[in-house]
């Protein structure tokens, strides 16, 4: 069944394909499976698209409900990812709260260490792109809890709907494996929803190849 779009997902979705984010084509992951689709979120790179990006980012957590005491953006896509977010809370939801990031090589001079910006303390809430088969959020839990902090969820713009190592979504894995709640702005059955009723007659082809790879690694819902 085909997912119903809210206006502000249609209008996120159609945003990513403008600016370049959304792709379609030959694409190898991290988890080395082979995509017919990529959100590069590194994209997003000028002030404008960054600014709505990070009211779209505060806007599905002011909706979760979820509360934080630090948000994390890990390297290196999730940190102006994380910094937008900060920015959009404070100015359009009056929340201040403080942010980090880490870098992926340990600095060895200066202030040394792998976590600039906030302290890790109390409930961490991580803003990255997406999810796939769950290896990076594994990473950043490793941060969290060597820091002796809590996590409190995980905040993404892309639910890719993907298997992680078992019959589970990767998402759902997280979920169970690490007690907090992953949110999406958007799902893979919203953009291929917004493929077959929104999109122009050139994109409308990629949606086939998506099923295709759905079958092979996806889930059927989060
Ligand atoms: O769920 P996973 O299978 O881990 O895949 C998703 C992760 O992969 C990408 O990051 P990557 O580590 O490639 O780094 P980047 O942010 O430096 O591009 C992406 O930004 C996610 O963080
Ligand atoms: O799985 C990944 O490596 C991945 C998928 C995607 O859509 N975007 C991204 O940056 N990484």
């Amino acid at each position: 069944m085909a997912a119903q779009l809210q206006d502000y997902q249609r209008d996120f979705i159609a945003f990513a394909i403008e600016q370049g984010v959304l792709k379609f084509g030959e694409f190898t992951l991290k988890s080395g499976r082979v995509s017919p689709y990529f959100f590069n979120a590194g994209l997003f790179r000028s002030g404008a698209a960054l600014a709505r990006l990070g009211r779209c980012y505060a806007q599905a957590i002011a909706d979760s409900g979820i509360t934080a005491d630090v948000l994390f953006g890990p390297a290196y896509k999730g940190i102006p990812l994380g910094a937008t977010t900060a920015v959009a809370l404070a100015d359009h939801h009056d929340r201040d709260l403080p942010f980090a990031f880490n870098r992926k090589e340990a600095k060895d001079h200066g202030e040394g260490g792998l976590i600039v910006g906030a302290e890790l303390v109390g409930r961490i809430l991580i803003i990255d792109d997406v999810i796939t088969a769950g290896t990076a959020i594994g990473e950043v839990m490793q941060l969290i809890d060597a820091a002796g902090a809590e996590p409190a969820g995980v905040v993404i713009a892309l639910d890719r709907q993907e298997r992680g190592q078992g019959e589970k979504s990767a998402i759902q894995e997280v979920e169970a494996r690490y007690g907090m709640p992953v949110v999406s702005i958007v799902t893979l059955d919203d953009v291929l929803a917004y493929l077959e009723s929104h999109a122009g007659d050139a994109l409308k082809p990629h949606a086939e190849a998506i099923r295709a790879y759905r079958e092979r690694y996806g889930v059927v819902a989060d």
